[in-house]
């Protein structure tokens, strides 16, 4: 399996350059530039921290002791991917998407970003909102699996990048903390009940990233297929 992937996208329906890298349980980073890997090493032990941390307070706000989240997905060995996106690729974009509407796998995405602006979340309300991320801050998304978990209490939102005319160049890190790969991911018993039946199956977190044919790498939602029809 690919550890390190870089690729360029550049037609109507995405334009981006990227690096994708496994940075957790082992951290893998390109040899060059050198300073590369400390800084970014770094930044990943921080973000593992942060994750423990999230993970305690969502386990008690579902009702849970605080180290849930973190038996249940063995986040000590969760399966981080991070990509790093240039957009628009090469200054240069062949349409006005950066990356089309998605939904991200495993617990939650962290993101950074060097210029503010192109990330857009959709509502429940169906309208697509500019994401605005205060100078230094990190912007926490949920990811799909946490919905599994919740048994689709809480959402994984979709979003996607919009590109400014080739105008605006913007690099942003986006880092989907994952369960282990091993890892059964079904809903969870607290909120299953005969008004609330599963409404996702179970699988590994392997097992799904793999469901839409994709490398674990590239870390594709699966989740439309994850879903259990709705039955009278
Ligand atoms: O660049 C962004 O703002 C978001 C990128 C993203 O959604 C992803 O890499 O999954
Ligand atoms: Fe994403």
């Amino acid at each position: 399996m690919d550890r390190i992937r870089w690729g360029l996208r550049s037609h109507a329906e995405e334009n981006r350059e990227y690096l994708k890298i496994v940075s957790h349980p082992e951290y893998h980073c390109p040899s060059k530039p050198a300073s590369f890997r400390g800084a970014i090493g770094e930044y990943f032990k921080r973000m593992h921290e942060v994750e423990l941390g999230l993970a305690k307070a969502i386990s008690k706000i579902l009702g849970y002791e605080e180290t849930y989240i973190e038996k249940e997905f063995k986040l000590e060995v969760g399966f981080d991917v991070s990509a790093m996106n240039l957009y628009p690729p090469s200054f240069q974009s062949k349409g006005s998407i950066g990356v089309p509407e998605h939904a991200d796998p495993g617990f939650f995405v962290s993101l950074i970003q060097d210029v503010n602006g192109g990330l857009q979340m959709l509502t429940h309300k169906g309208n697509w909102v500019t994401v605005n991320i205060p100078r230094n801050a990190i912007f926490i998304n949920l990811g799909d699996h946490l919905e599994i978990l919740s048994n689709g209490k809480y959402k994984s939102h979709i979003h996607q990048v919009i590109l400014d005319n080739n105008e605006v160049n913007r690099i942003s890190m986006a880092t989907l903390h994952g369960p282990s790969l091993d890892i059964f991911v079904a809903p969870a018993s607290r909120f299953i009940d005969e008004s609330h039946p599963p409404t996702y199956r179970g699988m590994t977190y392997k097992e799904s990233l793999e469901l839409n044919g994709s490398d674990e790498i590239d870390v594709q939602s699966s989740l439309s297929l994850l879903r259990i029809p709705f039955s009278l």
